[in-house]
């Protein structure tokens, strides 16, 4: 772990400054020693082809401690092995666990697809969240997998077929246009956005903040928008949809789903804070409803998150 007085050197001032400006300075150190820590390997039985139990022997055959995640069964948190670690297991390889961040496991489980659902995934390489909505829905129903990016949706096909998912139709195009193509059609939609990245920020890899500006944060937040209403258009009268990054600033959160509240027929729902180190959305100069969104700050086994929940009015 690299020191904090180091993490203040390495960032960017602006990115500083963005901090100090939306968190408390306690809550500031805390990103700073989430920044600096290597984080742990965690990760989630595909239940389409494994069970938990299988898995926890299997572990412990092999000698790999891990510890339960008191909110999810299907995650563990590996204590002595690294993902390289794990890549060289069978099970790994054919597709019976995946890699993923707890945090990235967090907006599925808001999202609570269902058996025979029809779901979008408006940006879902490297389908994380497309194979867990999968797994979730026992491989009965539709889900929409959209990927603008053509190499990255190869990875998604790849991952999708690992894992043994059906159900996923992969759209390689922009998630703008699609709320146009299927007005009205989604049960549940999933806008895990494309982000500035703040949570998964690692200072001693320059790569992971090397492009962040306020500049690309103000594009991104455009962007954001643009597929918020296409996600919005998508979805069913009623149906819930589920808005994530892993950024931590504003105007990429609460000030998008802002905007949405003034311009949409969407109400917010309360998510529960199952663990201590989520916090509520802010709320300062925008409408009070935000803080029923959660805010996870980066640590050891968290990458930082935002995730929020809404509903579409009849
Ligand atoms: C945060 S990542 C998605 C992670 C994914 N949901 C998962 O859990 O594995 C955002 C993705 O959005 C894609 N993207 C960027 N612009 C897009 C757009 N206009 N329409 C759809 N996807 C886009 C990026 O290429 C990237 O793969």
């Amino acid at each position: 772990m690299v020191s904090i007085k180091e993490v203040r050197k390495r960032l960017p001032q602006e990115l500083q400054d963005s901090l100090y400006e939306n968190f408390e300075p306690g809550i500031v150190d805390k990103i700073f020693y989430g920044m600096a820590y290597e984080k742990l390997t965690t990760l989630r039985v595909n239940t389409l082809k494994y069970d938990i139990l299988s898995l926890i022997n299997f572990l412990k055959e092999n000698n790999i401690k891990f510890d339960r995640v008191k909110w999810y069964r299907d995650a563990l948190i590996i204590k002595n092995a690294d993902e390289r670690d794990i890549e060289k297991f069978s099970i790994y390889k054919e597709g019976y666990i995946y890699l993923q961040n707890l945090s990235s496991m967090i907006p599925p489980l808001i999202l609570e697809p269902k058996e025979g659902d029809k779901v979008l995934d408006i940006a879902a390489a490297p389908g994380s969240k497309t194979t867990q909505m999968a797994a979730m829905m026992n491989n009965k129903g539709f889900i929409l997998a959209n990927e603008v990016d053509k190499i990255r949706a190869e990875r998604l096909k790849y991952n999708l077929n690992l894992q043994g998912v059906k159900i996923a139709e992969v759209r390689i195009g922009k998630g703008e246009k699609i709320g146009e193509e299927y007005p009205e059609y989604f049960d549940r939609v999933l806008l895990d956005v494309p982000c500035s990245g703040e949570g998964i920020i690692n200072v001693s890899e320059p790569k992971t903040y090397r492009g962040w500006s306020l500049k690309e944060v103000e594009k991104l937040s455009r962007l954001q928008k643009k597929l918020f209403e296409s996600g919005y258009k998508a979805l069913k009268p009623n149906g819930i949809m589920v808005y994530s990054t892993c950024t931590l600033n504003k105007k990429e959160n609460e000030e998008v789903i802002n905007w949405a509240l003034d311009n949409f027929n969407i109400k917010i729902l309360s998510i529960e804070k199952f663990d201590s180190n989520f916090l509520n959305g802010l709320t300062k100069g925008l409408n009070e409803e935000l803080k029923k969104c959660i805010r996870v700050i980066p640590n050891q086994i968290y990458e930082g998150f935002f995730v929020c929940k809404i509903q579409k009015k009849d």
